[in-house]
């Protein structure tokens, strides 16, 4: 069994406010294996950014263990603790890059306190600048490149010291929608080529879809649901959950239409979701319930997306037929473990 890389056991975060505490991380655990690309998603203020950043330690916990690489990295002193940072890159929504410093120079900048020639450290600063697809720009300086090409640079000087773990935090929140694809691939890319475990913080579905692996829902400090990308978006347990994956997705946006529009009609037919997973996407489900049960299938909206690969299929329909036989339809349904949901 792979070991944990990162295991965050505990963790509880207090911030004193005023005459209160604010609790902005409660009872969090987590293990992150090598490789992983975790999601960590959530509203503004649930506690993604609290809790990733006592990872480095930049905030030091209230309570819990951290622990990386199978040390408790909390009972390390000053000089233990530089070195696991120099192991963790950290880019941030807003690059953080040195207005004054080209684009060479930022990247070069995390090597300073390293025992390297201006020539090696130069030559190190090129190629990562190559492997972001930058090169060509390194006298630039910052204000000259777009905020996707900032971006790139600060993956660049994030990568300078050869972490095990890269840390993005909001990353892509700034940038349009083409830049942040290219951003998400090119981390994807990296921990590919690098084995590096990435931590991606945002609250932007799509980014957590593009590249996660894993992914981790926050809510008020905790953490309501972890697990396989597959499992947290294709099948959530908790309501909080449902509702932040649904919110502004197509599929609540057409069940709202199609609920207005039905009791715009006056119409008591039923609404209902049917969501299936794999291979029974490929069952021709409405040609069997109507040769099956004479029940007549209306689809009023239909999508399939793949989670890592496993196709997974929404339909709102209405079914028409003898009230009985619409009960077997569902019945059968459920039989093929296509999930029925009433809409209204
Ligand atoms: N230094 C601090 N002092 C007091 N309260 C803080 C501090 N840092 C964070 N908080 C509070 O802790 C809670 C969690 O904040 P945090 O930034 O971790 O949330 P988040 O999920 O990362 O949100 P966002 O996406 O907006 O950054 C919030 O209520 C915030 O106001």
């Amino acid at each position: 069994m792979t070991k944990p890389i990162i295991q965050l056991r505990h963790i509880n975060v207090d911030f004193p406010h005023q005459n209160n505490v604010i609790h902005a991380v409660k009872d969090a655990s987590l293990n992150i294996d090598p490789g992983d690309i975790y999601g960590i998603v959530g509203y503004s203020g649930a506690g993604k950014s609290t809790l990733v950043r006592v990872i480095d330690r930049l905030q030091k916990p209230s309570s819990g263990q951290v622990i990386i690489n199978g040390q408790d990295v909390l009972q390390f002193n000053h000089r233990q603790m530089r070195a696991v940072r120099k192991k963790i890159g950290v880019i941030f929504q807003h690059y953080n890059l040195m207005t004054s410093r080209t684009i060479l120079n930022n990247v070069e900048f995390p090597l300073l306190d390293q025992k390297l020639s201006r020539k090696e450290r130069q030559q190190r600063a090129h190629k990562l600048l190559k492997l972001v697809g930058l090169d060509s720009k390194s006298s630039f300086y910052p204000d000259q490149l777009s905020g996707g090409q900032k971006q790139r640079v600060a993956i660049a000087r994030a990568l300078a010291n050869q972490p095990k773990i890269l840390i993005s935090d909001e990353a892509t929140s700034a940038l349009d929608p083409r830049n942040t694809q290219e951003i998400l691939h090119l981390l994807k890319d990296l921990s590919k080529k690098f084995h590096l475990t990435v931590l991606l913080i945002t609250h932007e579905m799509d980014a957590v879809k593009a590249i996660c692996n894993k992914v981790a829902f926050m809510d008020a400090g905790q953490i309501i649901e972890h697990g396989t990308l597959f499992d947290v978006f294709g099948k959530p347990k908790h309501a909080k959950t449902v509702q932040f994956i649904t919110r502004n997705s197509p599929l609540a946006r057409a069940v709202k239409h199609l609920k207005a529009k039905l009791k715009k009609l006056g119409s008591h037919q039923k609404l209902l979701l049917l969501k299936y997973y794999g291979t029974n996407v490929n069952q021709p489900l409405i040609i069997n319930l109507y040769q099956k049960f004479t029940v007549i299938a209306n689809v009023l909206y239909g999508n399939i997306e793949e989670i890592q690969h496993i196709p997974i299929g929404h339909l709102v329909v209405t079914l028409n037929g003898e009230s009985d036989h619409v009960q077997q339809a569902e019945q059968y349904c459920e039989k093929l473990k296509i999930s029925v949901k009433h809409l209204n």
